[in-house]
């Protein structure tokens, strides 16, 4: 195809995606008489709106779908583009897009996001959710689902089991408890009686990002780089999707530990194998006593068989790196993503990397570790903007605050969840102590204590702790004098350390 004449833009961004917005919005301030370049594959760009900063590193935000011609009209000097980058040449300073362009750049922030990491990958039976469209596609075979099976122990597997009504789920974990990328297994046995119970009507309150997919009519859309490539979905994302299967039952959960899948049969395959009795025997086909036929039948390694209409694989992710980045020597993170030093600054020159695509390779701070989240994609963006600018400007620039301590407001079986520092005595050692506070239905508390100092906390309920424990590991106080009152539900703990 014929290339047309570049455009070249002192600051280009691409990925419609949160970091990819917050970058090109903070320059536009940050460069207010210059034009920023925003190249997105998708349609529709993802907002953050209502911003709020609920203590020093907690954060709170709405994210709304919007269409770019909205972000236009807020930020003047923003131009989106919306059409896939096919190819990257660093060397040169130059992108291609699907639809025959070429621009330049003089800095560029790469903010392409992530694909689910799907197990089996191309077997019609398996199935992501990632963006808009993916989530649509799971509602739709939802819909006529008896049972599935949903392989993954992290935050989408987490959602969907306590969402999905009406459908029978095979949930298959790696681990010995639920959710093992968000807590540890006393808080998985807290939460699993919510499992069992009825669902409520209406979710509770509870304050955390919340996802809106405004301003924007769905256009019928052909096959484009933009379906492929959508930006990723968060918080509240099912709220307007009807996860309802055929039956009228709410919750139906069986779970299977400490197993992967093995291997997919289709129906046909399946079938002749079972009636010869070649490599199945019965006692393991636990999940059929009704003799069903399912389109798929999945086998794990502890030897158990399901049948199942669809397969959920809720298994992480992959950053977006190839192919549009293909021919370039960037350095790769052990996740695979673009390694970033503390200034967000790629491997390449003039190129920075932010969100879901990069691999923080800096000394992090002691409490503070990279997860591929939305407020981590916010942060991110914002600060690499601010990063461009002190390069272009010849200035230095400290590290943003918000890589001090990690911290993530969320909400899993309608319970508020904030996670703070190492959360999970992450790369601590056996050198810590944990300390719990339960209330069946009501709280859990946990904080990591190393050295008599708290290096994280899981506070799952209506705790009112997050802002004293984040101010506990920020400033690395000797709590040891204080022993287990530091969780006394009669010591108002607030009051002791003001
Ligand atoms: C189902 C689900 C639920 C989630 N829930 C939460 C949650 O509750 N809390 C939370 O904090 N996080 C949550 N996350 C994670 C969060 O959504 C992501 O970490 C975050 O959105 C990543 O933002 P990003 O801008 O880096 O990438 P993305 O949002 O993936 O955006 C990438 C952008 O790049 C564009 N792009 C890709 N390739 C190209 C190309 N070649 N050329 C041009 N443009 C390209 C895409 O179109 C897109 O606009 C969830 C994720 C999923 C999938
Ligand atoms: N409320 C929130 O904050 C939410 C956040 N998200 C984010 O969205 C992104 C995508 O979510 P998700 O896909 O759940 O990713 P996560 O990274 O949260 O979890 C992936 C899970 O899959 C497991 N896994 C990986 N490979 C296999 C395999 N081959 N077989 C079986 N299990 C496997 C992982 O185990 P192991 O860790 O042992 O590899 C882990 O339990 C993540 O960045 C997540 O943080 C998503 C939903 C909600």
């Amino acid at each position: 195809m014929a290339v047309a004449p570049a455009a070249r833009s002192r600051f280009a961004v691409v990925g419609g995606g949160i970091a990819g917005v917050t970058c090109a919005e903070r320059l536009s301030v940050e460069f207010p008489l210059e034009d920023i370049l925003l190249i997105t594959a998708s349609p529709v760009i993802k907002a953050v709106t209502n911003f709020k900063q609920v203590s020093k590193t907690l954060e709170e935000f709405d994210v709304e779908e919007q269409p770019s011609s909205v972000l236009e009209k807020r930020y003047p000097n923003i131009k989106v583009i919306e059409s896939g980058i096919t190819q990257l040449k660093s060397k040169e300073h130059k992108m291609f897009t699907e639809d025959g362009k070429e621009y330049g750049y003089e800095k560029l922030c790469l903010c392409a996001g992530a694909k689910p990491k799907l197990i089996f990958e191309g077997n019609p039976y398996i199935l992501g959710i990632r963006d808009t469209d993916s989530a649509q596609e799971f509602q739709k075979h939802l819909a006529k689902a008896k049972r599935i099976v949903v392989v993954g122990n992290g935050g989408i597997a987490l959602e969907l089991v306590y969402e999905i009504e009406g459908c029978e789920v095979i949930w298959a974990i790696k681990d010995k408890a639920i959710g093992n990328t968000f807590f540890d297994a006393g808080a998985a046995e807290f939460l699993i009686p919510k499992l069992s119970a009825e669902k409520p009507e209406t979710a509770t309150a509870c304050k955390r990002t919340k996802y809106t997919t405004g301003g924007s009519e769905k256009e019928e859309r052909s096959d484009t780089a933009a379906d492929r490539f959508g930006s990723a979905l968060g918080p509240d994302w099912h709220e307007g999707l009807h996860l309802k299967g055929t039956k009228e039952f709410s919750h139906k959960v069986h779970i299977e530990t400490l197993c992967e899948i093995k291997r997919i049969y289709l129906q046909q395959e399946f079938i002749p194998l079972q009636q010869a009795s070649l490599s199945f025997p019965k006692e393991k086909q636990n999940a059929q006593p009704d003799r069903a036929l399912w389109p798929v039948y999945v086998e794990l390694t502890n030897g158990k068989i399901y049948g199942c209409d669809f397969i959920v694989s809720a298994t992480g992710v992959v950053p977006n790196v190839k192919p549009f980045l293909d021919g370039n020597d960037f350095a790769l993170g052990e996740d695979g993503g673009l390694k970033v030093d503390e200034h967000m600054h790629t491997s390449l020159p003039d190129i920075y990397a932010a969100g879901d695509i990069c691999s923080a390779s800096w000394e992090p701070s002691r409490v503070w570790q990279q997860m591929r989240l939305w407020t981590q994609a916010r942060q991110m963006g914002w600060y690499a903007a601010r990063c461009m600018a002190a390069d272009s400007f010849g200035e230095s620039i400290e590290m943003d605050f918000s890589f001090e301590l990690f911290a993530h407001v969320t909400k899993f079986f309608n319970y508020k969840v904030v996670l703070l520092g190492k959360y999970n005595a992450q790369g601590l050692g056996s050198d810590h102590e944990l300390m719990l506070r339960c209330t069946k239905g009501q709280e859990y508390v946990k904080v990591v204590i190393q050295n008599g100092r708290m290096m994280g906390a899981v506070l799952i309920g209506e705790t009112d702790l997050e802002e004293t424990f984040e101010n506990l590991i920020l400033n690395q106080m000797d709590l040891s004098a204080y022993g287990e009152d530091l969780l006394n539900p009669n010591v108002d703990i607030e009051d002791y350390f003001d």
